[in-house]
Parts: C-alpha cells; sequence; structure tokens
C-alpha cells in the first residue's frame, strides 16, 4: 500500500528475507506495531502523568515497572529509557568526563560514543584490538598505563563494546571491567548489539553503566534504547534539578538533568514496552540464530576464495565476510559490475547487503527460521554456481 505522499508501507519482510547487518534486532513485534498504532500521539504515554510528573514514575502505562523490569533484564541496579543508545552515551559522558580529561574508547567504538566524549570536553584514547580483531584485558591495561603516564591522569571512563559493530565479535567485557576497575577506571559496556538479543548480566560484566538500542536490538521503534547503572553510581547519573528561575523563582522537582526531565514519551516507549515480553524470552534462543548464522557462513565458505573475517564459530549473528577472491572476481566482467550479487539475492527474494558490495560486506540472519537460514545458504552458493565459481562440497 501506498499512502500519503508516496511513502510504501508493506514491510520489507513482506517482500524479501532481509539479512541487512543493523536492522535485524529491531523489527517491530506485532504487538509493537499494534501499540504504535495506539500511542502515535506525541504526548500520549502522558495522558495519566501524576506527582511526581516524571516519565519513569508513570504507572499508566506500567512505564514505572517497565523500568524496574528493564534494570532486571540487564541485571543492574537502575535503568531510564534513552532516545537511542548515543543519548545514553551522553548522559555518561556529561556525567563522568569532564573537560580535558582523556578518555579510552576501542577501535571498534562507534562515532557516537565518540561524539559523546567531544559533547563532554573529553580527549578520546583508543584500544586497538588483536589480530583476531579482539579487544583484550591485557592491551587494555596497557593503554591505561600509557595514557595515565603521558597524560598524567588515567582515563576518567572507558567504554567497550561487547560485540562491535565492524566485526560482530564478542570481546571479553568482564575481564576488561576488572582490569580497568583495578586502575579505578569507570566503564561503559556498550550493549548495543547484545541487549534484547541474547542474554546480558550487567553485574556479572561488572559494568558500571550498561548502554541498549530500541531500534537495533529490543525490537522497538527509533529512536530507542536504555541506560542501566548501579546503584553507586545512580544518584550522578541521575542526578535531579538544582535549576531555579532568578526572577519568577521556580524549580523544577524531580526532573533528571541527564535525561532532559523526560525522554521516550510515545510510541517508542509503548512500542518498546509491548515487544519487552517478547525480548525476554528471545534471548533465550539465541543458540539456535547463531546456529543458523553459522550454517549459512558455512555455505558461504563452501564457495572457493570466500573467508569470513569475524571470529568463527559465530558468537553473535552480524558477520563480515571477504569475497575479494570469489564474488568481486564475477563483478569484474559482470555487466551489472559489483551490484550483480544484489540483485541475484533479490531476484531470489532476499536482500539487505549493501549495494555493489562484493568485496567486504556485512549480513545478520538474525531472526531468520531454520528453513530461510537454509535457503539464504543455498542461494549463494547457486548464484556462485551459476557464474562459475567452484564450490567445495
Ligand atoms: C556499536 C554501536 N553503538 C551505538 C550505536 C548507536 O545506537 P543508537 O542508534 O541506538 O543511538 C550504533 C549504531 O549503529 C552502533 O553500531
Amino acid at each position: 500500500m501506498n499512502c500519503g505522499d508516496g511513502i510504501d508501507t508493506r514491510l520489507i519482510e513482506e517482500l524479501y528475507i532481509n539479512l541487512d547487518p543493523i536492522q535485524a534486532g529491531g523489527r517491530l513485534t506485532v504487538d509493537a506495531m499494534k501499540a504504535v498504532l495506539a500511542y502515535g500521539d506525541g504526548y500520549s504515554v502522558c495522558d495519566n502523568c501524576e506527582k511526581p510528573f516524571r516519565l519513569d514514575c508513570i504507572k499508566k502505562p506500567p512505564l514505572a515497572k517497565f523500568h524496574d523490569d528493564l534494570a532486571t533484564f540487564v541485571n543492574m541496579d537502575v535503568a531510564r529509557l534513552v532516545p537511542g543508545a548515543r543519548r545514553g552515551f551522553q548522559a555518561v559522558a556529561g556525567t563522568v568526563v569532564n573537560k580535558g580529561d582523556p578518555v579510552l574508547l576501542t577501535a571498534f567504538s562507534h562515532y557516537t560514543e565518540f561524539l559523546s566524549v567531544e559533547q563532554a570536553g573529553g580527549i578520546p584514547h583508543e584500544v586497538p584490538p588483536d589480530d583476531s580483531q579482539i579487544i583484550t584485558a591485557d592491551t587494555v591495561a596497557v593503554r591505561i598505563e600509557e595514557i595515565t603516564r603521558s597524560t598524567g591522569r588515567p582515563p576518567s571512563l572507558l567504554y567497550v563494546e561487547e560485540v562491535d559493530y565492524q566485526f560482530g565479535n564478542l570481546h571479553p567485557v568482564q575481564e576488561i571491567v576488572k582490569v580497568a576497575h583495578q586502575y579505578d577506571v569507570p566503564v561503559l559496556c556498550n550493549g548495543a548489539y547484545t541487549v534484547g538479543i541474547m542474554p546480558v548480566d550487567g553485574k556479572k560484566i561488572g559494568a558500571d553503566f550498561l548502554v541498549g538500542s530500541g531500534h537495533k536490538s529490543m525490537a522497538a521503534p527509533a529512536p530507542s534504547g536504555m541506560l542501566a547503572t548501579t546503584s553507586e553510581w545512580a544518584d550522578k547519573l541521575f542526578r535531579t534539578t538544582q535549576a531555579k528561575g532568578d526572577i519568577t523563582g521556580r524549580t523544577f522537582g524531580v526532573k533528571e538533568v541527564e535525561m532532559m526531565g523526560c525522554t521516550l514519551m510515545g510510541v517508542t516507549s509503548v512500542g518498546m514496552m509491548a515487544s519487552f515480553p517478547h525480548v525476554r524470552e528471545r534471548v533465550n534462543q539465541f543458540d539456535q540464530h547463531l546456529k543458523r548464522c553459522n550454517q549459512i557462513v558455512d555455505a558461504l565458505c563452501s564457495i572457493d576464495g570466500t573467508k569470513v573475517m569475524s571470529e568463527y564459530p559465530r558468537k553473535h549473528p552480524l558477520t563480515r565476510m571477504n569475497t575479494t577472491e570469489s564474488f568481486d572476481k564475477i563483478a569484474k566482467t559482470h555487466k551489472k559490475k559489483g551490484f550483480f550479487l544484489l540483485s541475484a539475492l533479490r531476484e531470489r527474494g532476499i536482500t539487505g547487503i549493501i549495494a555493489g558490495s562484493t568485496k567486504v560486506w556485512k549480513f545478520n540472519p538474525y531472526g531468520l527460521t531454520e528453513e530461510q537460514a537454509q535457503y539464504v545458504g543455498d542461494m549463494f552458493v547457486e548464484i556462485a554456481k551459476e557464474d562459475g565459481l567452484s564450490v567445495q562440497t
């Protein structure tokens, strides 16, 4: 159906199997879609906002309970909804980082993590990965010591991604946090690709701050996300306003400074809430999704010259492939050039890889059924054979 000004409202999943690397965990559940329709109006969740007039205290719809449930879900003490993981980074940096502070990120940190440091006036430093594209606790220790020597103080914060967006590798965050704490460096664990996809235990990780992305991994509308912390940090991170109008004398109750008072006011919060029971269940089926991902990777790697660049076997379905020696060879002489691959996939009802990419590209089969995963693997092999590549059987 085309609505209003030509927006095609058909879901891409009605047309294709979608391998898009970053959308997989964000697709809405049917319950979220219904909630979105019911709560489409801007302030719809605020109709019954009562004293103390803050989003996380609203009882109808049950936002207060949802906040508690979210904290329990990730095993942290306190949680807040935020408009995207990036707003979680911003709130933490705004609390912990002072102007001129060295801040440690990793070679896989997302640009929004860097921007949050920049906004707070911090100076970013990176931790490089090892040869397997993993951030290790040892390298973190080395970098903390180097930075302390060169700047005269330890970093005021470490950002570490539990799973990174480039390789989809799972990093040893628990060991990393342990080491960082030995140097008194607080840690923000970026769970943008894990919270809502796989079980995440904030206390086990030991993180001071844990951030999730609703539209990436919690089957929620954009922009949405979650910021959780420990009771040690909660009062600082969620400090309430001291502002006062010098003429009117107005004060602003218990509005939280880093949250700008309230955060997700309609579609986003109810969408997240409506998907939450499904999300809470689905993390327990993570192994099935990994199995299906490995099955597709195996099919791809049976095509001569194809390599998986992410760690293997896969520990997360976001996967980076290198087909320079296979599909890219075809692209060199094909009339559609590099676009032949996506075009051939689309003819077979599959989409989501970047148009024109035949060298290095990512895909994410999270959420596919067993039959769909089998089909996707078979289709990659069929395309390879059709174009004259050899395939190991
Ligand atoms: C690793 C990582 N962290 C954070 C973000 C930002 O998340 P959000 O869009 O929820 O702010 C992204 C976005 O792609 C990401 O890949």
